[in-house]
């Protein structure tokens, strides 16, 4: 693991940003996997300005999301679609055609619509990049602790403190979906590159749990520790009940030399 800590969200954001930028830039067909929560939001304004400047250009990427609600409407406003839309999608030069999400109809099999998921991936030539938030209780996507960290996509059950972090973004009486599909914790860890982005005192402790802690499905981002190429980007805060705070900053100073010299991927 790459533990980067930085002195804010908005340095997280725009770290995040050269990151994803890096990969573009170097990756002919770019296949980035896509998070939604409230963390990842200040990363997409500024992958959506670095366009706008013509700096950045997605006409050759293809995403993958991590999750999506079970039997919703793309159009919702609750739908991660709808979210993906608002905060990217519709703001830069993607072909939305190459936008997947992990979708499944009250009709469909989620079976067979987690396994139909898991080959338009490898169809895609697999994930580049995934980007991942995490949850106050260390859930990735929406794997639940006790998820096996050998699930691939499938349907989910939400916990309630899931549910309850979660009904901030819900109107009064909105309805608020308790199942969703969800890339599972192997197929997270299939991705060459995972970047999770984390900030706030509120994921302190799954991030000391997620770094520090046993590799458990009590705590799905553990799983990470057995990633080759991890970046936790993390703020102040939520790298505050690190002990080891001194020494990542330091071996972050020098992997960042070998970065620059030799580039991100061979
Ligand atoms: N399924 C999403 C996760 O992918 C996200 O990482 C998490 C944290 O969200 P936030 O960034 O809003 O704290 O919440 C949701 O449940």
């Amino acid at each position: 693991m790459q533990i980067i800590i930085l002195e804010n969200a908005q340095q997280v954001a725009s770290n995040a940003a050269q990151w994803v930028a890096e990969v573009i830039k170097q990756k002919t067909n770019p296949v980035l996997g896509l998070a939604t929560g409230s963390t990842p939001i200040s990363l997409y304004k500024l992958l959506v300005e670095k366009h706008q400047q013509a700096q950045l250009s997605f006409e050759n990427v293809t995403t993958f999301n991590l999750d999506e609600y079970h039997n919703i409407e793309a159009e919702n406003a609750q739908s991660y679609r709808t979210f993906m839309k608002e905060n990217l999608f519709d703001h830069v030069n993607i072909d939305q055609e190459k936008t997947y999400l992990p979708t499944c109809r009250s009709d469909q099999n989620p079976r067979v619509q987690g396994l139909a998921y898991e080959e338009q991936i490898k169809n895609a030539g697999g994930v580049d990049l995934q980007i991942l938030g995490i949850g106050a209780n260390g859930h990735i996507g929406f794997n639940e602790p006790t998820s096996s960290l050998a699930s691939r996509t499938r349907i989910k059950t939400l916990t309630k403190q899931t549910l309850q972090d979660n009904s901030r973004l819900f109107k009064k009486d909105e309805y608020q979906p308790t199942m969703a599909m969800t890339m599972g914790i192997a197929t997270i860890l299939d991705a060459r590159y995972v970047l999770l982005m984390a900030t706030g005192k509120n994921k302190a402790a799954a991030v000391k749990q997620m770094i520090t802690g046993p590799v458990t499905a009590m705590c799905p981002a553990s799983a990470l520790q057995m990633h080759e190429n991890a970046i936790i980007l993390i703020d102040k805060d939520a790298a505050s009940e690190l002990t080891e705070q001194e020494y990542f900053q330091w071996a972050n100073q020098e992997h960042q030399k070998i970065n620059q010299t030799f580039g991100l991927f061979i």
